[in-house]
């Protein structure tokens, strides 16, 4: 990924809005609003972004791409509707659009009720609605006026209609504090002039500015797809020009309602505008990468993944107490003594029936153990099998593991939880009822009881023996496993304690510190399997 080509001297863009020394182009500094909160409200405060544009059935663009980026950028967002479209990956199929009466009465519902830091357009398909909406800002005045000049689809289809212009370029243009076309939108805003190279965007930002927004963003997705995606900046000085990779993927429905609303949600949060772009553009990148082979229709174009969270492969394996029954912990010191990689470890373990992964890595780089999980969580995947990271919450979080286990002198399991969220698989290690009731009140979803037996994996470990795996078990709401010396030959030993919430064991040398790490842990399994015929 290419860094951001910004304008080499950085000139100065107003810090809004918490800048006393900005004005918005259109509508003052202060909202009424603001003006009457206390100190208290004020802290309290949730960054607001309205969006007045159409809705696409199909999701991708429009109000559902603004709730959406919004949403992904931690800031709430209110609509009105202005038009419903019936779209989807292949086109507009329709556009109802709704009366200046309704509009209005949507405006009012949201502005006199709520506190709105910065308004963003998209498809506003008539005189009359652009000018209820210019009306309504005046009474209810925000701090940042994001103007989306929806004029076509990428599919071709007309999303207002050319009586528009005027209006856009004479009242609606003069108060925004930046306009966004793309370079279709430029073209037709010019008159039909040609905006095919970086140089012709500068020119028309240049001719757009005059028109009187306060900055124009030229979108530069639809340059011929051997360029990067490059945007051009004006803001009536000097040009900026932000460059990412461009990424090969039909899924760009709705990057250009996306950019726009991101950049007010930066806004919003209290961002100046360049900065509030220069996010936009990253966020817009990401997510296109992270989209790019995602199907949802049977057009050519689809919409992309706001959350970056739809792809199977990222989805949580559940946690089911079942897997706690052959629980292989990976040690890198035994690795390193065998010779082994860590993703060999795993995958060997996970072919001689282990059911679920922990990597305990104590030794390596953070760099080269993000990337080892990575890998280790593609092979557990592949099995459906689950990787828990030992105590790295951080690195669990970067390679999207399945879950953690920490002990009583790592995070918190409440805080992991909080973290993680309720999808993840957190698992505590405890050695006592207190510890065990704990970790059940922190959200945890299972308990690792131990050290069991002695054992050399873990220096100055206190060893709680039968009796105190039998003591948590009894007092524990959660399913236990059983760790800490544990071997073919006293597994029997241990799962025949009696207590129903043991689902299984957690080995390491056992399995790793071994010749064939398959071959042992096939054994183990079976042994494990006679205690169920047994039970
Ligand atoms: N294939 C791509 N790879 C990387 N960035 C892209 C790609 N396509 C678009 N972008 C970026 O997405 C943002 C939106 O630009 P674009 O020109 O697509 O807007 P638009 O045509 O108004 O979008 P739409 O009409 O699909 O909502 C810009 O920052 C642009 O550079
Ligand atoms: C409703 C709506 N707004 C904007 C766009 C532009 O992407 C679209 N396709 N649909
Ligand atoms: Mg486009």
């Amino acid at each position: 990924m290419k860094p951001f080509l910004l304008g080499s001297r950085q000139t100065r863009i107003s810090s809004y809005p918490l800048d006393p020394n900005f004005k918005s182009r259109g509508f003052g500094l202060v909202n009424k609003f603001t003006a009457s909160m206390g100190a208290d409200q004020l802290t309290a405060r949730v960054p607001h972004v309205l969006t007045v544009a159409g809705s696409d059935s199909g999701g991708g663009a429009g109000i559902q791409a603004d709730l959406k980026a919004c949403g992904a950028r931690g800031v709430y967002c209110s609509t009105v509707i202005t038009a419903l479209t019936a779209q989807n990956t292949a086109g507009v199929q329709g556009v109802s659009i709704v009366s200046e009466a309704f509009v209005e009465e949507q405006l009012k519902s949201v502005l006199s009720d709520m506190r709105v830091d910065v308004v963003k357009t998209g498809m506003l398909p008539s005189i009359g609605i652009i000018k209820v909406l210019l009306r309504n800002l005046k009474e209810y005045p925000v701090q940042a006026f994001v103007v989306d000049p929806v004029l076509v689809s990428t599919s071709g289809d007309i999303l207002a209609g050319p009586s528009v212009l005027d209006c856009f370029r004479e009242e609606l243009f003069p108060v925004a504090d930046i306009i966004t076309p793309n370079i279709k939108e430029a073209s037709t805003l010019l008159g039909g002039m040609e905006v095919k190279t970086i140089s012709d965007m500068r020119s028309a930002a240049k001719l757009i500015h005059a028109m009187g927004p306060r900055n124009v963003l030229i979108k530069g997705g639809d340059l011929p797809a051997s360029m990067d995606a490059i945007d051009i900046l004006f803001d009536g000085n000097e040009f900026f020009e932000f460059h990412s990779e461009r990424i090969h993927t039909q899924n760009t429905h709705g990057t250009g309602c996306t950019m726009a609303s991101c950049i007010a949600a930066e806004l919003a949060k209290g961002s100046s505008m360049l900065p509030a772009v220069k996010v936009a553009k990253h966020f817009v990148e990401a997510a296109l990468h992270y989209s790019k082979d995602m199907t949802i229709g049977k057009g050519s174009q689809g919409p992309f993944d706001h959350f970056m969270k739809l792809k199977i492969s990222s989805q949580p394996i559940p946690f089911d107490p079942n897997q706690l029954f052959l629980y292989a912990v990976t040690d890198s010191r035994m690795n390193k003594k065998w010779g082994r990689s860590m993703t060999d470890a795993v995958k060997e373990a996970i072919e001689g029936g282990a059911t679920i992964i922990q990597l305990r890595e104590k030794e390596s780089e953070t760099k080269d153990f993000v990337e080892a999980a990575y890998k280790c969580l593609e092979i557990c995947h592949e099995f459906g099998v689950p990787l828990l990271i030992n105590d790295r919450v951080d690195v669990a979080l970067a390679c999207n593991a399945d879950g953690v286990h920490v002990g009583q002198s790592d995070m918190p399991a409440r805080v992991a939880r909080s973290l993680l969220g309720p999808d993840k698989i957190i698992g505590v290690s405890c050695k006592t009822p207190e510890q065990a009731l704990q970790a059940w009140a922190d959200g945890a979803d299972y308990i690792g009881c131990g050290g069991v037996y002695p054992t050399m994996t873990k220096a100055n470990n206190i060893t709680v023996g039968l009796d105190g795996l039998k003591n948590v078990c009894s007092a524990s709401k959660l399913p236990v496993v059983a760790i800490g010396g544990i071997s073919h030959a006293n597994t029997c030993s241990v799962m025949e304690i009696g207590c129903s919430n043991l689902k299984g064991v957690a080995v390491v040398s056992a399995l790793f510190d071994q010749e064939c790490v398959m071959s042992e842990t096939r054994n183990l399994h079976s042994e494990l399997r006679k205690h169920i015929c047994r039970g």
